[in-house]
């Protein structure tokens, strides 16, 4: 048996591929970022080929590093930004227009439109799909495209013309691409599109109707572990991919959150908190997602409550690419730590309206409480706060839709190297916030997926076995601060909502 396991986490910002021993360890990795393309305000996209390229590279990359021969490697997984909308030719393999990122606001008429067509409003879909009308989701981006790329449609109504999130790109690329490519997702990513059943795990004919999306175009749903084919590709040629998860869903099998009940929040562009729901399907009143968590092979499907926030991570790099304010990510914690609180001011990222629990595509970004006291320290400071506090919203949201109150947070993602925000988010949260020895569990959870389907890894104990506690944050704060801080940004957040008209 080959001795180790690879992931290729195509994520917002950046494409990376990691290989892992059996105990979850590092070996080699290679990442490269993408171009972030803003054509209109609003807007958010990627070009496919670019990212095709990276992928390649960063491949090639971690095995020169790790002096890798494909015999070492029992098997890829594939992990990815989610909800992110590509349409290409099956002859050319050409995109017809820039991928569509699940930040883009471009469907706000569209949300619009379709909620004031039904008395569900908002909620028309959520009942099969367990999601609102939102921009976020893949349906109306593909709606969008269908009706503005000149002759798409038609290629997709005449079988030409192939639809997928950026996992079904990769695959189809990994596979041969126009020489017999595979199209095929899994049913995490499919379950983010809004156009499957999360009770059939299949694209759903009135839905298809409703959106205006020929099947034809789709790609075949099927469970998140499992031999799916061979890599063509010369970077990694014979190599069984062997698993495919959203990367939030990775996520959480990376962190190894099986048991009902149990959660992670991942700290990146976004964050996105998931609790495992096990086998039931758990419809939400307080503004989350219902989604799928994951399916291994032979295996029933499991689901979960989500809480996503679109801009977390993405506020500090506006600070950084936008305002100047600081150089590099990670000189934020120090900026902050210049002053002792946030002097008042309250940062409201509403850059891509307000996600969960809020949905509010009219909502826009708000900095409220300046005063000439303040200072850029105390914006750094704002701009930390406001990712605990969008956290603290969404996990209230989650323990009154699961109705348990979450004992701790299981935290990774880019973010929580810096300890000022995670024991700041102990503080609001008022309990534990616990980070892993292994903060990289998105490209983990894409490995173990893969590993489990070749029986590289036995079963869910091999993988429970290798996850370990690096650091718990305790609450230090106490109550009439915590309440305070609280009211402020509930004030903050109310300025932003209803600012798009
Ligand atoms: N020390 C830090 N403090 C706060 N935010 C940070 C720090 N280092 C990185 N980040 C943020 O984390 C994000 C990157 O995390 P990552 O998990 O790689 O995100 P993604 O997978 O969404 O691309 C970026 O948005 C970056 O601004
Ligand atoms: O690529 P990330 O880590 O920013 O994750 C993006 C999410 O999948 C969007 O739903």
């Amino acid at each position: 048996m080959p001795t180790y396991v690879a992931a290729i986490d195509q994520g917002t910002t950046s494409t990376r591929c990691i290989v892992f021993d059996r105990q979850g360890q590092i070996i080699s990795q290679a990442q490269k970022e993408h171009k972030q393309i803003y054509p209109q305000p609003g807007w958010v996209e990627h070009d496919p080929e670019e990212i095709w390229k990276n992928t390649l590279e960063v491949v090639a990359l971690a095995r020169i590093k790790g002096k890798l021969s494909t015999a070492d490697i029992a098997a890829v997984g594939i992990t990815n930004q989610r909800e992110t909308a590509v349409v290409w030719n099956r002859k050319t393999g050409k995109p017809y227009y820039n991928a569509i990122v699940w930040q883009d606001m471009r469907t706000a008429d569209l949300v619009a439109r379709f909620a004031a067509d039904s008395p569900a409003g908002q909620d028309r879909f959520r009942e099969k799909t367990g999601l609102p009308l939102a921009t976020y989701f893949s349906g109306l981006k593909l709606k969008w495209l269908l009706d503005n790329v000149p002759g798409l449609r038609e290629d997709a109504e005449g079988g030409d013309a192939l639809f997928g999130n950026m996992d079904s790109f990769v695959v189809w690329n990994l596979t041969g691409g126009p020489n017999g490519g595979l199209h095929l997702t899994d049913v995490t990513n499919a379950s983010r599109t809004q156009l499957m059943d999360l009770r059939t795990l299949d694209w759903d004919n009135d839905l298809l109707e409703a959106f205006g999306v020929p099947r034809t175009m789709l790609p075949q749903i099927r469970p998140s572990s499992e031999v799916y084919g061979t890599v063509q590709s010369e970077v990694l040629p014979g190599v069984p991919i062997a698993g495919i998860l959203g990367d939030q869903q990775a996520a959480l099998v990376g962190q190894t959150c099986f048991e009902p009940g149990q959660a992670k929040n991942t700290y990146g562009t976004g964050c996105f908190l998931l609790m495992n729901t096990g086998t039931e399907l758990r419809p939400s009143t307080c503004g989350l997602l219902t989604t799928v968590a994951y399916q291994f092979q032979n295996e029933p499907v499991h689901y979960a409550l989500e809480g996503s926030v679109a801009i977390t991570g993405a506020l500090v790099q506006w600070l950084r690419d936008n305002l100047g304010i600081i150089k590099k990510s990670t000189d934020i914690e120090s900026l902050a730590r210049s002053v002792d609180d946030n002097g008042g001011t309250y940062f409201v990222p509403a850059f891509s309206g307000l996600y969960a629990p809020h949905w509010k595509s009219d909502a826009r970004g708000v900095i409220a409480g300046l005063t000439r006291f303040v200072t850029k320290g105390h914006l750094a400071r704002a701009v930390l706060e406001a990712t605990a506090y969008q956290t603290v919203d969404v996990v209230r949201a989650m323990e009154q839709d699961a109705g348990v109150s979450l004992r701790s947070l299981r935290v990774d993602g880019g973010m929580v190297i810096n300890s000022l925000l995670m024991q700041f988010q102990a503080d609001v949260l008022n309990g534990p916030v616990v980070c892993p020895r292994m903060t990289e569990t998105t490209a983990l959870g894409a490995a173990y997926a893969a590993g489990l389907a070749v029986g590289y890894y036995k079963n869910l104990d091999d993988l429970r076995q290798n996850w370990g506690v690096a650091r718990t944050y305790e609450s230090t704060m106490d109550d009439a601060q915590r309440a305070k801080l609280m009211r402020g940004w509930q004030k903050a957040i109310e300025r932003s909502f209803g600012w798009e008209e």
